[in-house]
């Protein structure tokens, strides 16, 4: 097992491009030159720790960005480098997604980059939410939501992204509660909730921002399994071995052919769907809507 670290991006690339994902000679030949090179000991902006198996050719992705995962500019970089260079190591087949801090998968956009910023800031911030998003969802690979604690708004973005979602069982919740902030889910991601559990529920669940408990997520296929918390990267993993039994190429073939019309919707509409993100999100009463999401927030301890 070769374990690689990415940070904003950057360094992902240029660990990679020392180490490629490919080969597990890295970590055996030069151990120390991979932990003295003062990246691997950096732990403040190592927000996602990249593990894979060169046998079975399956990445596990851990979000590692306390204290809940939220995505700020630095997570989303480096996820969408991370999803990047697995897509294009051959030997890769699979990518699991999940947290290093079980309990919570992730917490959804960071609130904070949203809040009393300059409408090009947001957009800015919004162009990489959606680059992460369609190399996540647009990946040739397997994808697996090992989805081990609470998951709302970008958190559950992240698993719909994915082909198939493994929750654990207990008091987590998941769902689209964009709503409850005051802001609207795009269209991509208003059509993958339809895709994921039917016309009538999503548009219920988008309307009042509903999250839903494990059990009642299961219930509406909006995860596909749920086990205890602890077995949740066990499960993961067997689930994509029997994934993997199916040749690649076809399945990746139609993966896409049922991805694509989504994907090139939203590279067309790009730039229209920055600009309605931003003049939404900087608007007076929605900012104000986000400062008392925020306090809540805070309030709850
Ligand atoms: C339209 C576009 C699509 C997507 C939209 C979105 O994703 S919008 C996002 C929608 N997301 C949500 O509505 C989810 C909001 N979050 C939650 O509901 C809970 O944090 C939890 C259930 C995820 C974890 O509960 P827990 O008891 O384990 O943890 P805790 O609650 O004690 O939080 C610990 C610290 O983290 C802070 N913080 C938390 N989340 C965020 C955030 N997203 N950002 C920034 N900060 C956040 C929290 O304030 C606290 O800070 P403090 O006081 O220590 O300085």
């Amino acid at each position: 097992m070769a374990t690689f670290i990415a940070s904003g991006g950057r360094v992902w690339r240029k660990f990679v491009k020392t180490f490629p994902l490919g080969s597990n000679l890295s970590l055996k030949r030069s151990p120390t030159s991979a932990l003295a090179n003062g990246r691997l000991s950096s732990t403040s902006s190592e927000n996602v720790l990249v593990s894979k198996d060169e046998k079975s050719g399956i990445a596990t992705v851990r979000m590692n960005n306390p204290p809940v995962n939220s995505l700020n500019t630095a997570l989303l970089l480096s996820l969408r480098s991370c999803f990047e260079e697995l897509e294009k190591d051959k030997s890769c087949r699979a990518l699991i997604l999940t947290s290093n801090k079980p309990k919570v998968f992730c917490a959804g956009l960071d609130i904070l980059e949203l809040y009393q910023k300059s409408p090009d800031y947001v957009g800015q911030f919004w162009e990489k939410v959606q680059d992460m998003w369609l190399s996540l969802y647009g990946s040739r690979l397997v994808t697996m939501a090992a989805i081990n604690g609470h998951s709302p708004a970008g958190g559950c973005l992240l698993s719909l992204a994915c082909d198939y979602r493994i929750m654990a069982e207990g008091n987590f919740v998941i769902g689209l509660n964009e709503t409850q902030l005051d802001l609207v889910a795009p269209f991509w991601l208003r059509q993958m909730m339809v895709d994921a559990i039917g016309y009538r529920q999503a548009e219920m669940a988008l309307m009042v921002g509903a999250l839903y408990p494990s059990n009642k997520a299961l219930q509406l296929g909006l995860v596909d399994k749920l086990v205890p918390i602890e077995d949740v990267q066990t499960v993961a993993e067997e689930e994509v071995k029997n994934w993997l039994k199916i040749p690649d190429q076809a399945r990746a073939i139609t993966k896409m052919a049922s991805r694509k019309p989504l994907l090139d919707e939203l590279r067309k509409r790009k730039q229209e769907d920055i600009q309605t993100f931003r003049d939404e999100t900087t608007r007076e009463s929605v900012q104000l809507s986000i400062q008392q999401y925020l306090d809540k927030l805070k309030a709850k301890k």
